[in-house]
């Protein structure tokens, strides 16, 4: 299954499950509510699926393929296995839409992806524009080739990480810097690093530069060339998010104000940022430069999950060592086949892999769907990667519409549950929702830590 397994104590749950369908002649909607120790095992998953078909009243070749909680129809359909994830830990009560499918789905051939989209063209072509957001509505990811000087900034921070990663550890964690003054929350620029991997994480100085501070991004002692790729991947994003929202219908900007990717003075200054923790030099949106710890390193790459901000933008990774070829590794999980695929093979060196993040599934009501994905520890020449993640202000508001998704299948959700709630301030979304209701996150217990985001 390769979702990470987990390690929650069992707990009692009383789950709703609803299956609500239309077809062209009727609608219905059949409920029923089960009492279940969570987390389900393998086996458990398996009698759960076979109960649903009957108390469902399913017909006879389709079965549950996933379920999502009924106050998020934007969120990512996941497998029963992962019931537990999307209930609290102080709660015991779940509501739970289930996605129907037909059997026959689970065989279907996977489409190869067709050929790479330009970053030059979807600054001025509402084709193009048109096709990213067909690509990633029904593949979940796209392909981007870069322009010249974006190829340029990631070839030049790769060349850099070399050097970078080799430094010995205190001069790495020496750049650890809080880009809050408040103690509780741990957003930051720097290193860091967790069991599958070592990372750099550049953010955009939000403070104007003091008079010979020309630095744009923390932490200000980061190699020049990574600060390089940033800008430059900022650029990048900033095309695409504009290239999405017009081809959505809305406003160019409609996606990018919420973010720190344009030069606009910053999103509304801070009352509510207070609230997470105060006065923040450092914007939302981060660059990660990662090298992943090799399987015989005991590393365990990068867990199923689904990013959670409005775009990541993912340039081809290279290999750690020598000569520095490409390195495939990225997981994309298709939840219309419940498998995963293997989204960067083939992928050119100046190519780009571009997924959704929640904020921009929530925007979309879900017409944009998150990616869930995964990395798996690499087998020998390591894996540098640096994914751009562009995400929106903790204070920005997140109001999601209602998806105008034609979907075929039969049990099409064409209007957001009666208890769903599209309308968020952005920090109360990813602190409520993503840090609580998600299985790959463990879940802050709303003490007074604000996690870094
Ligand atoms: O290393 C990668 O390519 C992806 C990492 C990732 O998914 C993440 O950090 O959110
Ligand atoms: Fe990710």
């Amino acid at each position: 299954m390769a979702f990470r397994p987990s390690a929650a104590p069992p707990r009692l749950a009383r789950v709703r499950f609803q299956w609500s369908a239309t077809t062209t002649s009727a609608a219905w909607s059949h409920t029923t509510e089960l009492p279940l120790t969570l987390p389900l095992s393998p086996s458990d998953a398996c009698a759960l699926e076979l109960s649903l078909h009957r108390l469902l009243r399913l017909p006879g070749g389709f079965t549950v393929f996933t379920v999502r909680r009924a106050d998020e129809p934007y969120a990512p359909p996941l497998p029963l296995l992962l019931l537990h994830g999307l209930l609290p830990p102080e709660q015991t009560l779940l509501h739970v839409l289930v996605l129907v499918r037909p059997l026959a789905q689970l065989a279907r051939p996977r489409q190869l992806p067709p050929p790479p989209l330009r970053l030059a063209d979807l600054s001025h072509s509402a084709a193009a524009a048109a096709e990213l957001l067909r690509r990633l509505q029904r593949d979940g990811t796209a392909r981007v080739c870069a322009d010249e000087r974006l190829a340029e900034a990631t070839r030049g921070a790769y060349d850099a990480m070399v050097r970078f990663f080799t430094q010995p550890a205190a001069a790495k964690a020496a750049l650890h810097t809080k880009c809050l003054a408040a103690a509780h929350n741990e957003r930051y620029a720097g290193y860091s690093s967790d069991a599958g991997r070592e990372w750099l994480q550049l953010r955009l100085r939000l403070a104007a530069p003091q008079a010979g501070g020309g630095r744009r991004t923390l932490p200000q002692q980061a190699p020049e060339p990574f600060e390089r790729a940033f800008l430059e991947l900022r650029r990048a994003s900033s095309t695409c998010l504009r290239a999405l929202a017009a081809a959505s219908g809305l406003h160019a900007e409609a996606f990018a104000r919420l973010t720190d990717v344009d030069d606009a003075p910053p999103h509304p200054p801070s009352e509510a940022e207070g609230d997470a923790g105060g006065e923040s030099d450092g914007g939302p949106s981060v660059l990660r430069l990662y090298t992943y710890k090799r399987v015989d390193e005991a590393g365990c790459g990068c867990h199923a999950h689904a990013d959670l901000g409005m775009l990541t933008l993912s340039p081809s990774p290279v290999c750690a060592e020598p000569p520095h070829g490409g390195a495939p590794g990225l997981l994309v999980y298709d939840t219309e086949r419940l498998c995963w695929d293997e989204a960067e093979n083939d992928l050119g060196p100046d190519e780009l892999t571009v997924f959704a993040g929640e904020q921009l599934s929530l925007l979309t009501g879900g017409d944009i769907p998150s990616a869930i994905h995964r990395v798996p520890p690499p087998s020998d020449a390591g894996r540098f990667s640096m994914p751009f993640f562009v995400r929106a202000h903790p204070t920005a508001r997140l109001s999601g519409r209602q998806s105008s998704r034609d979907d075929t299948h039969p049990d099409a959700l064409r209007t957001p549950a009666p208890d769903a709630v599209m309308d968020w301030l952005c920090q109360d979304f990813v602190l409520q929702k993503l840090f609580r209701c998600r299985p790959w996150r463990p879940s802050v217990d709303q003490s007074w830590r604000v996690p870094d985001f």
